[in-house]
């Protein structure tokens, strides 16, 4: 018999698997920075996550493959400076795309990628990730202006400010956006209070989303800001276009599901849950109403414009499967 390892005890050992994937990234990690200067010297740029105002910011010719340096000599590594690099930078597959090489929910990839490392978080956020193979392909999730910053959200756009800022301690972000802003004004209203606490005691999702858009109507919320507020209760809106009951009694008195994903994916961009969403919207009608192209655009902005035609049928499949 082939030596092996083999988990002793009667539980299961999922968070012991994701450590040992850890410590075999980090061990991996070192060897790269031990051996190649250049690799060396490009994980030296990275933030540990502190001080960073005081850290200089790289010409981007530096991360081309061209930029090669002669001197390989093997030299030691500073293991705690590069346990907080990794800590800072190193990226997990996203769900969809663990998905397509038809992984478990609780064993994703990691890695380091050496140019995104630089995008920062956004909870209006322009740009997703992609996982194929070892390769990060980083995709508009929306249209993007010249000299626009590129960003991720590295915390759930489609929650609310209070869960956020929960997640964003981890990262040791206090996010200051024009989303956070606003939502730090209005989420201290006891009205949304009243909706907040109605939605975590169990309250009618349908009337949590009636209550919400007549409040938003009172106060005159429009445009972008009416998209930060229905992201933050996407989950309610979510649950109550999914509820036949919700729909028979709150369907004529809330705005479609069109209505509600356009003005969400216009401050977070394409998202696979509104990608989704449109999808069984658009089984429900038997594609009456909705228009492809709406679909396709979503789509693009969630898997990137440049995935091919059966491989982005495969991805929506997955999509709705998920
Ligand atoms: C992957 S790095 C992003 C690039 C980093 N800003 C740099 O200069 O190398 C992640 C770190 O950037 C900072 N960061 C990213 N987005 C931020 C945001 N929206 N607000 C404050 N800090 C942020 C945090 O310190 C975080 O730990």
């Amino acid at each position: 018999m082939e030596r092996s390892i083999i988990v002793g005890g009667v539980q299961d050992l999922g968070e012991d698997a994701q450590l040992a994937m850890w410590k075999n990234f980090i061990h991996k990690v070192s060897e790269c920075v031990g051996k190649c200067a250049r690799t060396r010297g490009l994980v030296g740029l990275l933030s540990c996550g502190e001080n960073e105002d005081e850290l200089e910011v790289p010409d981007v010719g530096v991360f081309r493959p061209e930029c090669v340096e002669k001197d390989e000599v093997e030299v030691g590594v500073d293991m705690v400076e590069l346990v907080g690099v990794l800590d800072v930078n190193s990226l997990t597959e996203d769900a969809v795309s663990a998905n397509v090489l038809r992984r478990g929910n609780d064993c994703y990839g990691v890695g380091l990628w050496l140019l995104p490392s630089f995008i920062n978080h956004s909870c209006c956020p322009n740009a997703r990730r992609l996982h194929v193979g070892d390769y990060l392909v980083v995709h508009a999730s929306k249209d993007l202006k010249a000299g626009e910053e590129v960003t991720f959200a590295y915390l759930d756009p489609l929650c609310g400010l209070s869960k956020r800022r929960e997640m964003g301690i981890n990262w040791g972000i206090h996010c200051k956006c024009k989303r956070c802003r606003f939502e730090g004004e209005v989420f201290s209203k006891v009205e949304i209070r009243e909706i907040e606490i109605g939605l975590e005691r169990g309250m009618d999702v349908g009337g949590v989303v009636y209550k919400l858009e007549e409040q938003m109507k009172r106060w005159k919320v429009r445009g972008k800001e009416k998209g930060y507020l229905r992201a933050s209760f996407w989950e309610a809106y979510c649950e109550a276009y999914r509820s036949e009951r919700a729909m028979k009694r709150w369907g004529r008195r809330i705005p479609s599901v069109e209505a509600v994903v356009d003005s969400i994916s216009d401050v977070v961009g394409g998202d696979h849950r509104l990608l989704k969403m449109l999808m069984e919207e658009m089984k429900k009608s038997s594609g009456a109403g909705l228009e492809r192209e709406k679909l396709f655009k979503m789509a693009r902005d969630v898997f990137g414009k440049v995935v091919k035609k059966q491989a982005m049928k495969t991805l929506l499949e997955l999509c709705i499967a998920d």
